[in-house]
C-alpha cells in the first residue's frame, strides 16, 4: 500500500499496493501484518500469469474440514487483482463470477494459477483456477477496471453526502 499513511489520509486516490517489508503484496487489511490473513503467497510471477500456492486458515472453515466459499471468492480476487497489479497499481474488481468445482479443503496447499486473458485500456479481464494435486476445486473469472482518478475522493464525497445518524448506521432509512 501507499508508503506515506498521512499521503493516504490526505489524498485516498494516492493509495496504491506496493511490495510490503517482506516483498509480499498485501490488501490495506494485511498490510500492517505484513502477512496476507487469507493465505495467500506468491509461487512463481511471469508477465502475464501468477501461480500461488494457498492454504485456507481453519478459521475461515464452512462445513467440517472444509473451506467457506466466500474464502475462496476472497482469495480468487485476490490472485486475480495480483496478477494484473504488478502492471497496473490502481484497479477495482467490477465482477467475480467462481465455479465451486469440488469441496475445498483446510489447511492443505493448494495451487492457484491466475493469468490476464485480455487488456484493453481501463478494461482487464482475468481467469484463474485452484487445483490440489492437479484436480480442479474451483475456477474464476474477473473483470477489473483501472480507478478512474478521485475514484476514492468521489465515494468519500457520495458517503458524506448521506448524513450518519447519532443512532448509528443502522438507524438510517
Ligand atoms: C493482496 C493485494 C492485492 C489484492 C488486493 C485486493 C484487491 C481487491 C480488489 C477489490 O475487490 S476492489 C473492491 C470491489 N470493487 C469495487 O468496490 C468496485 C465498485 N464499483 C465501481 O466502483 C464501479 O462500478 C466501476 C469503477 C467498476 C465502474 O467502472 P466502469 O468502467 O464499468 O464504469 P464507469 O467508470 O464509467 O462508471 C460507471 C458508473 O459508476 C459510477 N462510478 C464509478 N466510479 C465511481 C465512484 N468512485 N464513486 C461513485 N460513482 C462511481 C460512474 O459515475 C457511472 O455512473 P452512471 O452509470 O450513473 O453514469
Amino acid at each position: 500500500m501507499a508508503e506515506d499513511p498521512g499521503a493516504f489520509a490526505e489524498d485516498p486516490d494516492a493509495f496504491t499496493i506496493e511490495p510490503s517489508p517482506s516483498g509480499r503484496l498485501l490488501c490495506g487489511g494485511c498490510a500492517p501484518h505484513d502477512v496476507c490473513r487469507l493465505g495467500v503467497e506468491i509461487a512463481e510471477a511471469r508477465d502475464d500469469a501468477v501461480r500461488f500456492e494457498v492454504v485456507c486458515p481453519p478459521f475461515w472453515h464452512g462445513g467440517p474440514g472444509v473451506a467457506h466459499g466466500g474464502w475462496t471468492a476472497a482469495v480468487f480476487d485476490d490472485a486475480l487483482n495480483i496478477v494484473a497489479l504488478r502492471i497496473e497499481p490502481r484497479l477495482v474488481t467490477k465482477s467475480l463470477a467462481v465455479r465451486y468445482l469440488r469441496p475445498v479443503p483446510v489447511g492443505r496447499p493448494m495451487d492457484l494459477l491466475a493469468r490476464i486473458e485480455r487488456h484493453s485500456g481501463r478494461r482487464w479481464e482475468v481467469s484463474a483456477e485452484m487445483t490440489l494435486t492437479g484436480t480442479p476445486l474451483a475456477t474464476a473469472r474477473a473483470e477489473l477496471r483501472t480507478r478512474r482518478p478521485h475514484h476514492f475522493a468521489r465515494h468519500e464525497a457520495w458517503l458524506a453526502r448521506r448524513s450518519p445518524s447519532p443512532n448509528g448506521p443502522h438507524a438510517e432509512s
